[in-house]
């Protein structure tokens, strides 16, 4: 006789083979799929949506490491997003960037659900809830930096996944939220001084009370 294993109701989307083993060091398999789908929206976006066509799922989280705006969230913090922002969907134009809102045509912001992002925030105090960017190139200069800061008052860390991630949640009506934890600051490039180890082991940390937030 065949015996059928329940597939886990949670699934996190990672960027990365090592974003995802250091959030399943800390979770329950037989709760929580752990799934990289590789780098980028579109990567993120084609992934989530691949694995929530399977009807397992009924939340979604788009889970890894990301750069923190200075003075926003330091390296080895803990960020939620409230929103999940396109923050390179649009036209540049000589008097600066116009969002697709701005144009006309769909939309760069997604909410967090509420209920989830309320269960995470009580599950995990100390992190910072902001807004996250989704950028399809990380950002290296000091000036881009400064740019985005500017143009997004409330945004806490940039990474490349979330709103891929969240597109997708939307699509399947599967509640969604952004997890992340601080690698490096935004601003000029210097990948040698990211904080890898200390990044993944904040993620693991933070994915301890997964379940109990979101389960
Ligand atoms: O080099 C390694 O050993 C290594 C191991 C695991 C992951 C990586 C990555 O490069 C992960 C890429 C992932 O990280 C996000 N991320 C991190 N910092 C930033 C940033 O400043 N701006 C945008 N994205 C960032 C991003 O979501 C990537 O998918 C390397």
């Amino acid at each position: 006789m065949t015996t059928l294993t329940p597939a886990p109701p949670l699934l996190v989307v990672t960027a990365v083979a090592a974003e995802a083993e250091a959030v399943r060091a800390a979770t329950d398999r037989s709760r929580v799929a752990v799934e990289p789908v590789g780098v980028g929206p579109a990567a993120a976006a084609a992934g989530t949506a691949r694995l929530l066509a399977t009807g397992r799922y009924r939340a979604v989280l788009s889970a890894g490491i990301a750069g923190g705006f200075v003075g926003r969230a330091p390296v080895g913090a803990t960020v939620l997003g409230g929103r999940s922002i396109a923050a390179d969907l649009g036209a540049e134009t000589p008097d600066g960037f116009r969002s697709v809102e701005e144009l006309g045509f769909g939309h760069s912001v997604l909410a967090a659900d509420p209920v989830l992002l309320k269960g995470l925030t009580a599950a995990l105090p100390e992190a910072i809830v902001g807004d996250v960017l989704t950028l399809a190139t990380v950002t290296g200069t000091g000036a881009t930096a400064a740019v985005l800061a500017r143009r997004f008052p409330d945004a806490v860390a940039e990474a490349m996944e979330g709103f891929g991630v969240a597109t997708a949640a939307a699509d399947a009506r599967v509640p969604f939220v952004e997890l992340r934890t601080i690698s490096n600051p935004v601003g000029p490039r210097d990948r040698a001084a990211w904080r890898l180890k200390e990044a993944f082991a904040a993620l693991s940390t933070a994915s301890e009370a997964l379940w109990t937030a979101c389960g």
